[in-house]
C-alpha cells in the first residue's frame, strides 16, 4: 500500500517492532518520526533509515508515553518538522512485567490512553484538524488469556486494557464525529531484540510454543500493519497474528457473550429456583446443552428443507 507522504507517528520504535513498522512505512513512501525514551538507539535508527530513505522522511523525537507533556510536544513537533497533519498514530510502546508492575501498567495502559485521547484531539473532526485518521494499538495475544503466574499478571491485565480500550474508542459514533479509526494488533511471542535479552524467559516461552519456528518474525507484525493500514472498514478490531497460520478477527462479541450467559442464569433461575450462583460446571452443560439445541434444531430444519 502506498502512503505518499502520510505521517506517522510509532511510539517506542527506537527498535524491535516499532522500528520494523517505521521502515516499513519508509519503503512505502510514507514519513515517520521515530520516538522513544530511549535516544542513542533511537537516533541510530534514524540515521540508518535516512540514509536509506532520505532525510527528509524520518526523524526522531524524545518521548515518553507516559507523559502527556511529552506526547503532545512528540505531535506538534512532528507536524511543524514535517509541515502536514498527522494521520496515523501507531501506539507500539511496551514493557515487559520485569520492568515492574506500576512501570508496566503506566507504560502499556496509562500511555496508550494518553496516545488515543491525544489523537481523537488532534486528527478528530470537532476539535483536531478535521481531517481524521487512524490510531493502531499494539497489544498481545496476552490481552485475550490468563497468564500462568502472578509476576507476569501485570503484563496480561495491561494489554487485555489496551483491547478493551480499543473496542471502546473503536465505536461507530466515534468514527462518525471524529472520523478516526482505532484498531489493534494482538500478536504472540515475537522475535524482537528484547525476546533474546533473557535467556531464562527465553527458554521457558521456546519451550511453551515449542520452538523458534513457532516465533513470529517482526516481519509478520508488519504485515499486520499493512493489513490494518490497507482495510479502509475495520474499527474496534483486534487482529491476531500467530506464527505458521493466517492472521484473523477476534470476534468483537460486544454484549452478546453476556446476553448469552444471562440467559443461561435465567434458565437456570427456572430449574434451581433458590440458587444464588449457578457455578461453572452448571455454564459447562448450559454451553453443551445449547450446541447440543443448535445440533437437533440445524438438523430438522435440513430434514424439512432439503
Ligand atoms: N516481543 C514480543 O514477544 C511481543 C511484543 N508485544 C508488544 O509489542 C510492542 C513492542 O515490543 P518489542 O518490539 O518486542 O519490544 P522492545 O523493547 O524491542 O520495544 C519497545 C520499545 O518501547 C520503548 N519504551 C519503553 N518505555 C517507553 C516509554 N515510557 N515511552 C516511550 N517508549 C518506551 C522501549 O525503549 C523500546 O524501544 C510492545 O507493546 C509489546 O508489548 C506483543 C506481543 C509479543
Ligand atoms: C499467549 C500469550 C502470548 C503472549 C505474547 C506476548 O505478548 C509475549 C511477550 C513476552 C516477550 O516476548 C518477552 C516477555 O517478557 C513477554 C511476556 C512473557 C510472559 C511469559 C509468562 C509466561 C506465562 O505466564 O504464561
Amino acid at each position: 500500500m502506498s502512503f505518499s507522504n502520510k505521517v506517522f507517528i510509532v511510539t517506542g520504535s527506537a527498535r524491535g517492532v516499532g522500528a520494523g513498522i517505521a521502515e516499513n512505512i519508509l519503503q512505502n513512501g510514507g514519513r515517520v518520526t521515530i520516538s522513544d525514551v530511549l535516544n542513542e538507539v533511537g537516533l541510530a535508527t534514524t540515521d540508518r533509515l535516512a540514509k536509506l530513505y532520505g532525510t527528509e522522511k524520518v526523524t526522531f523525537i524524545h518521548c515518553d508515553v507516559t507523559n502527556q507533556q511529552s506526547f503532545e510536544s512528540l505531535w506538534s513537533e512532528t507536524e511543524k518538522i514535517f509541515g502536514s497533519p498527522v494521520q496515523v498514530l501507531v501506539n507500539n510502546a511496551g514493557v515487559f512485567h520485569n520492568a515492574g508492575w506500576e512501570k508496566c501498567i503506566d507504560i502499556n495502559l496509562k500511555g496508550l490512553m494518553i496516545g488515543n485521547y491525544l489523537a481523537l484531539d488532534r486528527m478528530g473532526k470537532t476539535k483536531g484538524h478535521g481531517l481524521g485518521g487512524q490510531v493502531i494499538n499494539v497489544a498481545s495475544l496476552a490481552g485475550f488469556v490468563a497468564g500462568s503466574d502472578a509476576i507476569s499478571s501485570p503484563y496480561f491485565a495491561s494489554k487485555a486494557g489496551v483491547i478493551s480500550l480499543t473496542k471502546s474508542i473503536g465505536n461507530d459514533l466515534t468514527l462518525r464525529t471524529e472520523g478516526v479509526r482505532v484498531n489493534a494488533i494482538c500478536m504472540g511471542y515475537t522475535d524482537t531484540g528484547l525476546f533474546n535479552k533473557n535467556k531464562q524467559l527465553n527458554d521457558q516461552i521456546l519451550e511453551e510454543v515449542g520452538g523458534t519456528k513457532n516465533l513470529l518474525p517482526v516481519s509478520r507484525i508488519v504485515d499486520a500493519f499493512q493489513v490494518l493500514m490497507s482495510n479502509g472498514k475495520v474499527n474496534g478490531r483486534s487482529l491476531c497474528v500467530m506464527a505458521n497460520i493466517p492472521m484473523w478477527y477476534y470476534p468483537r462479541h460486544d454484549r452478546q457473550e453476556i446476553i448469552f450467559w444471562a440467559c443461561g442464569a435465567k434458565l437456570f433461575k427456572r430449574l434451581r429456583p433458590n440458587a444464588m450462583v449457578m457455578e461453572p460446571w452448571h455454564q459447562a452443560v448450559f454451553f453443551i446443552g445449547f450446541q447440543l439445541f443448535l445440533f437437533i434444531a440445524l438438523q430438522t430444519l435440513w430434514r424439512i428443507f432439503f
